[in-house]
């Protein structure tokens, strides 16, 4: 694994927007962990995130020449990154929708760079995979051609099936999910922590209940 998901795991938990205790997942699991990216509120630490999520993006190799993020959330991410990768060499346009199209001014619901070529859609979680789905969509109506999803989490749980809703986009619509980390991630972080042996215990068996088959 290479270091900077195990600091982005650290830097979530620090932020206590990685937190442990018992949550309902969309899926109406009992969770004993929660990741709640709308705390990540303020300039330093959304700056932090986006240098996380640019770091995946170059890592994961995927070529892509332009970010889209999926409102609300995915505008906040694909501005900052698009901020991250231009401080590191990179500078990539970006474009977000509006939930409800705009009936004056410029009209429509697509804000930003011209939603074209190969394009990277960024988001926090991935949970039935709909906000994929509809990005796709879009991109497609456009006439761009989807490239790959970031993400800051993956869960590494099943949907409905034996895949994970992650493992469902990349098979539905053929393109890579690029995690910053992955529920691997954080029991690895889990087991190297004092006081932690608990939550560890915690985690590791709701993944034996929940989490999608191993390699
Ligand atoms: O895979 P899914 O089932 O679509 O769930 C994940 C999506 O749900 C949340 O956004 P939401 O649609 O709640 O909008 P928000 O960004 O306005 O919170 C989240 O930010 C993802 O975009
Ligand atoms: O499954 C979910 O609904 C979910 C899990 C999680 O860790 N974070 C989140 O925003 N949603």
């Amino acid at each position: 694994m290479t270091n900077f998901r195990q600091d982005f795991i650290r830097f979530a938990v620090a932020q206590k927007v990685l937190c442990f205790g018992d949550f309902i997942t969309k899926a109406g699991r009992n969770s004993p962990y929660f990741f709640n990216a709308g705390l990540f509120s303020d300039g330093t630490s959304v700056g932090e995130l986006a240098r996380f999520y640019a770091q995946a993006a170059l890592a994961s190799k995927v070529q892509f020449d332009v970010l889209f993020g999926p409102a609300y959330k995915g505008i906040v991410l694909a501005s900052a990154t698009a901020v991250a990768l231009a401080n590191a060499g990179h500078n990539v346009p970006f474009v977000f929708n509006r939930k409800e199209a705009k009936d004056h001014g410029e009209g429509g619901v697509l804000v930003g760079a011209p939603l074209k070529g190969r394009v990277m859609i960024i988001d926090d979680v991935i949970s039935a995979g709909t906000s994929v789905r509809e990005s796709v969509n879009m991109i497609r109506a456009a006439g761009a051609e989807p490239a790959g999803v970031l993400i800051a989490l993956d869960r590494m749980e099943r949907g409905l099936g034996e895949l994970s809703a992650v493992q469902e986009v990349e098979q539905q619509f053929g393109i890579p999910v690029i995690p910053i980390a992955s529920l691997q991630d954080l029991l690895t972080f889990l087991a190297d922590q004092e006081g932690m042996t608990e939550n560890l215990a915690k985690v590791q068996n709701y993944r034996a209940q929940y989490g999608i088959q191993q390699g």
